[in-house]
């Protein structure tokens, strides 16, 4: 029986789904440097995955490891139930790497033939071209793409195998707002024909967009995991924004700090012009601020978003414990 989180009017969720690959007792050191520790992960068909995390969080060492390009120093690790980086494990994968690189001399058409070849039943082609969003670019050669088109290129390239596991290491990187948009849809369309997505991203619009689950990882432990609307709830804080010329000028790290003393500011961010307050109490801080800064400007006050929660709870962890 499903929990209320899970059922959603009728329809499979991903939670329903077959595990298609799974982490257990996963870590990687390197130089004696833990990378990952005891990663414990279940990844279902038809699920989109957001693994997030700051920078040497851990997540492209946990997607080589599926993949099979890193072996786990500690724990098991199966891809379709056989060792990752097995035959059987790759021709049913495919993957968006940050490191890649391509043939110049091809053009865009070639390059996805040439991957279409190296899988026994390929994506039509056709498909692949509007998943994409490169048509009519298909006689162009590679070395003659911008970076958004070449990263267009290498998602086609990533989904010539019709994989069942899809690997996306920050694949939106570089593109303009409607490839990123086209990119988006080509996932929700791949999920929904039972393509599970791991999904990196430091574009936190992309997770909340996307992602059935998000883990976050923090120096290589998961520090919270659940789904979108479950980590949002988890940041029990509102969020003031406003700008602000006078009295106390442009932010910087004198004023950050005056703005922490407010009550009940739990942290301070600048988001371009505008100054964010993260806070506990709206009442009082919006009292002590207003007090203390009458012509503040554009003010808004929300409910934490993904970005607030992520900040809340990236800098939090360490009272709430790891979520093994
Ligand atoms: N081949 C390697 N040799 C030595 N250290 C490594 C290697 N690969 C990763 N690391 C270290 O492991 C940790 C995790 O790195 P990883 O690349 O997985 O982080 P990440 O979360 O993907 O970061 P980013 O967001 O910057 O891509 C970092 O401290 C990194 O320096």
């Amino acid at each position: 029986m499903l929990d209320s989180s899970t059922a959603v009017s009728g329809h499979l969720t991903w939670q329903q789904g077959k595990v298609i690959a799974s982490l257990q007792g996963v870590g990687k050191s390197f130089n004696g440097k833990a990378a990952l520790n005891c990663i414990n992960l279940d990844i279902h068909c038809s699920q989109v995955l957001a693994i997030l995390g700051a920078n040497g969080a851990g997540k492209t060492t946990l997607i080589n490891i599926l993949l099979g390009r890193l072996k786990a120093d500690a724990g098991e690790v199966s891809v379709f139930g056989c060792p990752p980086g097995s035959l059987a494990a790759r021709r049913q994968s495919g993957a968006l790497l940050q490191v890649a690189s391509l043939p110049e001399t091809l053009k865009i058409k070639e390059h996805i033939q040439l991957f279409q070849s190296y899988y026994p039943n390929p994506l039509a082609y056709q498909k692949v071209i509007e998943y994409a969003g490169l048509q009519s670019m298909e006689h162009r050669y590679s070395k003659k793409l911008s970076g958004g088109e070449k990263q267009r290129l290498l998602f086609a390239l990533s989904i010539c195998g019709n994989p069942k596991l899809l690997f996306l290491d920050e694949p939106s990187v570089g593109m303009d707002v409607d490839a990123r948009k086209g990119l988006w849809q080509a996932i929700l369309d791949l999920k929904a024909a039972g393509t599970a997505i791991v999904l990196t991203s430091h574009y936190l619009e992309e997770a909340d967009s996307l992602a059935d689950e998000i883990v976050l990882l923090k120096q290589g432990d998961i520090i919270q995991r659940g789904s979108t609307s479950e980590i949002k709830a988890r940041a029990s804080h509102s969020t003031i924004r406003f700008s602000v010329s006078d009295p106390w000028g442009e932010p910087n790290s004198k004023t950050m700090i005056a703005y922490k003393k407010i009550p009940a500011v739990e942290h301070v961010r600048v988001s371009g012009k505008f100054t964010e307050l993260a806070s506990r109490n709206v009442n009082q801080t919006l009292t002590a601020l207003l007090r203390q800064q009458p012509d503040i400007q554009d003010l808004t006050v929300s409910s934490a978003g993904l970005e607030d929660a992520y900040t809340q709870l990236n800098d939090n962890n360490m009272d709430q414990g790891k979520y093994a």
